[in-house]
């Protein structure tokens, strides 16, 4: 059984709700926020302001992709959403930083993630194993509008997934960007965990078919 989230990148700002509401209607069971900051990424994301009144509305779980250079205190904010997971990227900080704040997300009880992109080496999650619960692939470049699934994913896939299992750990391993149902079956296929997607379920003429096979993959 592979976990689903939907993208809410991908929902179209003038009708927020009624798209939201047809994640709730297709069964999906959580939401994946991507906070930009216009540095790290070229564009700007959801704020926690506006979180807090879609988290009013629709109390799905949530969880937070800091694409973003970080500190510890910008943080706060969005603990008090109460999300499920918080990952931040491997590339925005010194390892020592990352490490520091991955505690500090697991302190609060969520889950701690680490985001790898397209351009660095599968290798490069290493040392994060001990303090990531959830290793986050991208499989697009992160933070830009229309973004191509990326083909080498697959093998960045299976490289992580068999240090996983070599290592025992029960670490998450989540993909996300340009996934449509076959690519999505395909990384299932090659050892992802949880597959992030957005344009192609809003696109789906038949979303409640396509969450049925990709969870019960
Ligand atoms: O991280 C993201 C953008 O940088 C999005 O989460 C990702 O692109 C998923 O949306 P889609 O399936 O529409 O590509």
């Amino acid at each position: 059984m592979a976990k689903l989230s939907l993208s809410l990148f991908a929902a179209d700002i003038l009708q927020m709700n009624e798209d939201l509401q047809q994640t709730r209607r297709s069964g999906i069971t959580s939401l994946h926020v991507d906070i930009m900051d216009g540095h790290f990424v070229p564009l700007f994301g959801l704020n926690p302001v506006w979180l807090k009144q879609i988290k009013k509305v629709y109390s799905i779980d949530q969880d937070f992709h800091f694409m973003a250079y970080m500190t510890k205190e910008m943080l706060e904010p969005y603990f008090s959403l109460e999300p499920v997971g918080i990952t931040i990227h491997l590339e925005a900080g010194k390892k020592k930083e990352n490490l520091e704040i991955l505690q500090q997300i697991k302190g609060k009880g969520i889950r701690a993630g680490i985001a790898i992109s397209p351009e660095s080496e599968w290798e490069e999650i290493k040392p994060y194993l001990d303090e990531a619960e959830e290793i986050l692939v991208m499989s697009t470049v992160p933070g830009r509008e229309g973004s191509v699934f990326i083909e080498s994913t697959y093998e960045k896939i299976r490289c992580i997934k068999h240090l996983i299992t070599e290592q025992k750990r029960n670490t998450m391993l989540s993909v996300d960007g340009g996934l449509n149902l076959e690519r999505a079956l395909d990384c299932i296929r090659n050892g992802a965990d949880r597959i992030i997607m957005g344009r192609a379920f809003f696109g789906s003429s038949q979303k409640k078919e396509l969450v049925k096979e990709i969870v019960e993959a």
